[in-house]
This record gives C-alpha cells, sequence and structure tokens, in this order.
C-alpha cells in the first residue's frame, strides 16, 4: 500500500493572498486526513512564502505524521531538533525559485549535509532527501545514513522525455542501497499512475494539483480520488 502525504503549502499561499486567518492549513490537513491521507507534508520555506512557523508548530500538534519539508539551515535543524516531527524532508531552496525545480545536491554538498543528516537522525527524527532520479544521489544518500530518498517527479510531470525510464532506474538503485523510496511533486489524477508502477515506491507526498483540485470538488472528494488511484 502507498502512503499518500497531503503537503498543505497551497492553502497558506490562498491564506497569505489576503493576510487573514483563512483558509486554515490546519483545517485542510484534518479535512485530508479524515478522508485518507496517510500523513502530512509541509514546506517551511526560508522566504515563509506560504507556510509559516506557527503553521508548523500546529501541524505538529495534530496527531498525524508531519513531514517537514525544509532547506539544509541551522536555522531549520534547530527548529527541526526542537519540535520532533515524525520526518524531514531536506529539499533545495533559491529564493527566486517558483517551485522547488530540481532535487538536493546531494553529491556536491555532501560534506556539508553530513553533520544535519546525522543531528536530525539522533533527534529521531526520519530523514529523507529530497533528489533528483540520479544513481549517484541515491548512493550518496544511503552513504549519508539517509533512511529515504524522495524522487522529484518534476521533469515526468511536465512531460520531459525519457523521466519515467530515469525514474524506474533510480527506483531499482533505491531497493539495491536499501532506501526507502518515495516520490513527489507535480503529480496529478492524469500523470500519477504510472508512478505507483516505481518498484518499492513506499509513499507520494502531493499538493498542490489536489489544492488546486479542491477549489472545485472539496478537499475531502480530492483526497479520495488521489487515495483510490493509489490502491
Ligand atoms: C519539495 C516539493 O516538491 C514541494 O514541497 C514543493 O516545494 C511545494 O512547495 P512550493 O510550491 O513552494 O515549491
Ligand atoms: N515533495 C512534493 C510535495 O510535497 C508536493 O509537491 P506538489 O504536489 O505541491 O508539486
Amino acid at each position: 500500500m502507498i502512503r499518500l502525504g497531503i503537503n498543505v503549502d497551497h492553502v497558506a499561499t490562498l491564506r497569505n493572498a489576503r493576510g487573514e486567518r483563512y483558509p486554515d492549513p490546519v483545517r485542510a490537513a484534518e479535512l485530508a486526513l479524515e478522508n485518507g491521507a496517510d500523513g502530512i507534508t509541509a514546506h517551511l520555506r526560508e522566504d515563509r512564502r506560504h507556510i509559516r512557523d506557527e503553521d508548523i508548530r500546529r501541524l505538529r500538534a495534530l496527531s498525524a505524521p508531519l513531514n517537514f519539508e525544509m532547506a539544509v539551515t541551522d536555522e531549520m535543524v534547530t527548529m527541526a531538533c526542537a519540535l520532533k516531527p515524525h520526518a524531514c524532508c531536506l529539499v533545495p531552496e533559491r529564493r527566486e525559485e517558483l517551485t522547488t525545480e530540481g532535487g538536493l545536491d546531494v553529491v556536491g554538498l555532501r560534506k556539508s549535509l553530513a553533520p544535519h543528516v546525522s543531528r536530525l537522525l539522533e533527534a529521531g527524527i526520519r530523514v529523507s532527501l529530497f533528489i533528483d532520479p540520479e544513481p549517484e544521489a541515491i548512493r550518496t544518500a544511503a552513504a549519508l545514513g539517509a533512511p529515504v530518498v524522495e524522487l522529484h517527479t518534476g521533469a515526468y510531470a511536465l512531460g520531459k522525455e525519457g523521466e519515467l525510464e530515469r525514474l524506474h532506474r533510480a527506483a531499482h538503485m533505491a531497493a539495491e542501497c536499501g532506501i526507502e523510496l518515495h516520490a513527489g511533486h507535480g503529480l496529478t489524477y492524469e500523470n500519477v499512475s504510472p508512478i505507483t508502477k516505481l518498484p518499492g515506491l513506499k509513499e507520494l507526498n502531493i499538493g498542490h494539483f489536489l489544492i488546486s483540485e479542491a477549489v472545485f470538488v472539496g478537499l475531502g472528494a480530492s483526497v479520495r480520488r488521489m487515495k483510490d488511484l493509489l490502491s
């Protein structure tokens, strides 16, 4: 069974558009969980463009697993070690990016990543590295002691040639390295099914499309339909 993590970032985007207190990402998380979500993902960006610190604290108070997405900085690692979410997913961030454009450069940043990964693991937090589907990145993630990798499916979602095959090769490498396989970014009802066929896939994190779909059908229905596609 593939677990479904619902990313509530863009509920916060809508809230922040007017500086109001609604729609509340925590209420969205509760509704998603009532409708089949297995966990909640939220990305506290350094620029706080959507999820804010208080959102993360309130999401952590829910009984469901929180996958805290964050950049690899002292600020975020310290916050994560204090909050102790179920999981942290380490992602790259560039201020000017519209959305997460690529995976974390675990090969190039291996030396600087190592102490942060160790610190999070020592705090009892499951560490996931958000990477492009590259064999060397997976081997490096395993060498860093990360128990999970989340493959960036953005290029696949944009229809880039050969991406699904690339993801399959990466999935086989993750199995060889004994590292748990997750995936996410840009997934929709239309493109998710081939991703569910990745060998060993345990979790998908999906947000933007489902929050967008919720505008028309409601969040409960939006989540339930995706959950059905994963079963
Ligand atoms: C890491 C990832 O793919 C998602 O969390 C994505 O970053 C959502 O946040 P943005 O929409 O701000 O990119
Ligand atoms: N890590 C992927 C995620 O959390 C959600 O990405 P998206 O579905 O909002 O593109």
